[in-house]
């Protein structure tokens, strides 16, 4: 049955310690077991096993065998469970993130490499928190416990093993940083190469125009074979520590072997406290001996995926490394409730200039624009037109002076209550496979069927939409012209009843006059009743607002048109 969890609400995670402290526990089981199979072996040779006895102690020894596995299965998982929730708890960390960052930062991570860190970089997480976290543990406890027991049967053999037991960790610590730097290549490796098919496969209509296919194909296949190669090594670090690992641990466990099979030939008479070793007492410390550097090979199996996880949990970090953080981060606001009328916005001696940029778009940039005032901003191209638009939409944080709304000052704990006001109609909206009806809703809860319609109508797309029927959107809205797609922006806007406050972004660029025209009808009639900044270049527009800001102006002020 799948869990439903509520956005926000805490979430219950088991305890991984109580997991691990199961598994330690079920490994120090096969002690008793040793026991039980060195007495049987040392009552068989003396001849004192009845059938009785014996399937009295093998009994106990099933007992013991159940006990183990099922401790085992369980705390096995447990840690997994916890894992999956923190992974989880991870990888929501990392969107929200990604979320709180604004759109206008350009160093963002790459959208393919930030779902590979997402999706794949993150599952290298899980067995990282289960199978090297219960190892680590068992490291630290179990070998010492078995090491104890044969102590009280022989200290050369006890000593053999700790003496024997360090050169793994020596030696897994030397291969272990290689592993990391190897691992932490790989993964970037393939989040390059997931950002970079992402972005190709968007831009595929290009290339193929601009007869670039064939650099593109050299230059993936380049990406590919470096991600083969660090596969690789990372692969080759993996098999070379499991191979010191048995080395070590067969060394280990044939000195053991080699000097309890001559104590008790009687060649090595030394190494037991006082009297020599009985059969059983061999036995047993042959029998732990292996068990001795099981767990210390169980880590060494699992220590590559210390350093994937580590790597992934890096990854996913980079996700938070944002430049620019969004104003009031990535919480969505209910608007206030109650009558209103469309907002009056205020710039009060503005400055911003993008992270690592000299020259700052805007300085000490004032304007007003009065409820349900209409007003085109024009300037050159790159004289901060958009910029300004995402400082009012407080998806960019002024460096000084202040943006109100409605004499409200824009500020991270208001921003997204302000936002869920406002609608962007911008340069290059992003259309869904679904319906034109679809893309209009997105969803949203206030958004119903009735308003739709009313939106499609509004930006003169009812006939299409009609003639379109159940027909999805392709990709990039193929399937659309561009001024159709302008106006389905326009209409998604119009769907809002929240809204009353458009901002729109050069919302004529590149359309021929009779599609301009249709445009901005539709832009006038979603204005009628809201407040509309529109950054535009055409001055058909601008005269159809029939109000301007030139952007070089120091101090403009505009009044409602
Ligand atoms: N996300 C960004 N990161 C860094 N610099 C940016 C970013 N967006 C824009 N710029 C720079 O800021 C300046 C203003 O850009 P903006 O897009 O606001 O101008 P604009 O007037 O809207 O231009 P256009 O008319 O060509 O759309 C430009 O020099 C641009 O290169």
């Amino acid at each position: 049955m799948s869990r439903q969890r509520q956005e926000g609400s805490p979430v219950s995670i088991p305890s991984a310690s109580f997991g691990i402290a199961l598994q330690t526990f079920a490994a120090l089981l096969w002690l008793p077991q040793a026991a039980l199979l060195a007495w049987v072996a040392q009552r068989l040779a003396a001849g004192q096993a009845g059938l009785d006895w014996l399937a009295l102690i093998g009994g106990s020894f099933l007992v013991l065998a159940l006990a183990r596995a099922a401790a085992d299965a369980w705390g096995v998982r447990l840690s997994y469970a916890r894992a999956r929730a923190q992974v989880g708890e991870r990888r929501r960390a990392g969107l929200r993130a990604l979320a709180g960052a604004s759109p206008f930062d350009a160093r963002r991570v790459a959208a393919g490499a930030a779902a590979s860190a997402l999706a794949e970089q993150a599952e290298a997480i899980t067995p990282y928190l289960t199978r090297y976290r219960a190892a680590r543990v068992k490291v630290q406890v179990v070998p010492l416990a078995l090491a104890a027991a044969v102590a009280c049967v022989s200290w050369l053999a006890a000593l053999i093993l700790v003496f024997t037991a360090p050169l793994i960790p020596i030696f897994m610590a030397l291969v272990g940083w290689r592993a990391q730097a190897a691992s932490e290549a790989h993964l970037r490796e393939l989040g390059s190469l997931n950002a970079y098919v992402l972005d190709r496969l968007r831009g595929l209509a290009s290339l193929r125009g601009l007869g670039a296919l064939a650099y593109t194909r050299r230059r993936l296949r380049a990406l590919s074979q470096s991600l083969r190669i660090r596969t690789m090594a990372v692969l080759r670090i993996a098999f070379l520590s499991s191979a010191v690992l048995e080395l070590f641990s067969a060394l280990g466990v044939a000195l053991v072997a080699v000097y309890v099979g001559f104590h008790l030939l009687g060649q090595l008479p030394f190494g037991a406290w006082g009297a020599s070793l009985s059969l059983g007492q061999g036995v047993f410390v042959l029998l732990l001996a292996p068990a001795f550097f099981e767990p210390l090979r169980e880590l060494a199996s699992v220590w590559h995926d210390r350093a994937a996880g580590e790597a992934g949990e890096a990854a996913l970090a980079a996700l938070g490394r944002e430049v620019l953080p969004l104003p009031g981060g990535a919480s969505a606001a209910a608007p206030a409730a109650g009558a209103r009328v469309p907002p009056e916005v205020r710039l009060d001696a503005v400055s911003f200039a993008y992270p690592g940029h000299a020259s700052a778009p805007l300085r000490e940039f004032s304007l007003e624009l009065a409820a349900g005032g209409h007003l085109a901003i024009t300037g050159d191209s790159g004289a901060g037109k958009s910029t300004l638009l995402a400082l009012v939409a407080g998806l960019l944080a002024p460096d000084s002076g202040r943006v109100l709304i409605q004499g409200e000052t824009l500020h991270g704990a208001n921003a997204a209550r302000l936002r869920a006001r406002m609608a962007w109609v911008g340069q290059r909206p992003h259309f869904f496979a679904a319906t034109l009806g679809g893309n209009v809703r997105l969803g949203r809860p206030g958004v119903d069927a009735a308003a739709v319609r009313r939106a499609l109508g509004l930006a003169h797309l009812d006939l299409v939409a009609e003639r379109r029927g159940a027909a999805r959107l392709g990709e990039g809205a193929a399937g659309l012209s561009g001024g159709e797609a302008v106006r389905l922006a326009i209409a998604r806007a119009a769907a809002d009843p929240a809204c009353d406050l458009i901002l729109a972004d050069e919302p004529t660029a590149h359309l021929d006059r009779a599609t301009a025209d249709a445009v901005i009808d539709s832009l006038l009639a979603l204005g009628e009743g809201r407040t509309l900044l529109v950054a535009t270049h055409d001055p058909r527009l601008v005269a159809r607002l029939g109000c301007s800001v030139e952007l070089a102006d120091p101090a403009p002020r505009a009044e409602a048109a």
